[in-house]
């Protein structure tokens, strides 16, 4: 384990620094009530702020409306009550400016690894030569360890290594905002440490704003400033923030893991998890009891 801890960080990082010297993109979200039918809410007056340059996790029980919450952020989900606002501007009126990375990987089946990622590179590149645009492609490709399948469509890719396409297009698209549903979660756990570091530095270095959800403890304490708990509710999902009181810059990942600090919080957050499940149940048993 200590073996898999100390594998170094990927250290090429094909991103241009150029005009990434702050950090620009925050969201607000108004009092979102979110359902998709009549029968059942989602989510119920959602309302938070994600400052610029923030990482914010989103965890909470399976099905409680995270990945919801995210596609509204990206404009993928259309609803009518509260709002959500990328830089001041509102997602219903505007498609955000924002690289995604969803749990069905979303690639082009009809084009390789290698032009997936050109195309995104192509949106905010529009005059690079095609030469140039697959070298950069490959060159993301690299920095998630598909070097080797840059060639491969994504039926003959494995569902890490398209997740692991699908990260490397969303990093290159180069956008401040980066919207990540459980981007790790099919990767085995030295790449996923190595793609977890990778992100950090990403999003240190570029500047960025990132949303991201783990149902992983470690994982979220490890990448979060703040984490947003969901915890579901008779009217939907309802959310706390909590913010990470650990300094991590610069530490090392091993040490970081074993320390007190880290290991405590962990354990509050649990509890705290555990505890909005419960009260969400007793509220339940309650109404469902008539008391
Ligand atoms: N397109 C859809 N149409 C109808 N219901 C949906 C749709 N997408 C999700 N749901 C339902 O909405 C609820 C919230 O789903 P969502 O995927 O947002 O939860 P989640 O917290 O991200 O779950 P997980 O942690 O398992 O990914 C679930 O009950 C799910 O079945």
């Amino acid at each position: 384990m200590v073996q898999l801890l100390e594998r170094p960080v990927p250290q090429q990082n094909p991103i241009s620094a150029e005009d990434s010297t702050e950090y620009k993109t925050k969201i607000k979200v108004q009092h979102i009530d979110f359902s998709y039918d009549a029968t059942t809410k989602i989510l119920n007056n959602i309302q938070l702020e994600v400052k610029e340059g923030e990482f914010l996790v989103f965890m909470g029980p399976s099905g409680c409306g995270k990945s919801t919450l995210l596609r509204m952020m990206a404009g993928l989900e259309p609803f009518s009550n509260g709002n959500i606002e990328i830089n001041d501007k509102s997602v219903k009126e505007t498609h955000p400016d924002c690289g995604v990375v969803f749990q069905d990987y979303s690639l082009f089946p009809w084009l390789t690894a290698q032009a997936n990622v050109m195309l995104a590179l192509k949106q905010r590149n529009k005059k690079m030569p095609k030469k140039e645009l697959a070298h950069i492609a490959e060159q993301y490709l690299t920095l998630v360890h598909l070097g080797h399948a840059v060639k491969k469509y994504p039926g003959q890719m494995s569902g890490g290594m398209k997740q692991r396409a699908a990260i490397a297009r969303a990093l290159s698209y180069g956008s401040d905002l980066l919207l990540m549903d459980e981007p790790f979660g099919a990767l085995d756990p030295v790449t996923r440490i190595q793609l977890q570091d990778l992100l950090v530095q990403i999003s240190a270095e570029q500047k960025r704003t990132v949303v991201f959800v783990t149902h992983d403890v470690d994982e979220a304490i490890y990448l979060a400033d703040r984490i947003v708990i969901f915890a579901p509710g008779k009217n939907g999902a309802v959310t706390k923030s909590i913010q990470v009181p650990i300094e991590k810059k610069g530490t090392d990942r091993k040490k970081l893991f074993e320390n007190m600090e880290f290991r405590a919080f962990r354990e509050s957050l649990l509890n705290e998890m555990n505890e909005q499940i419960v009260n969400s149940l007793r509220t339940e048993i309650a109404d469902g009891a008539g008391i």
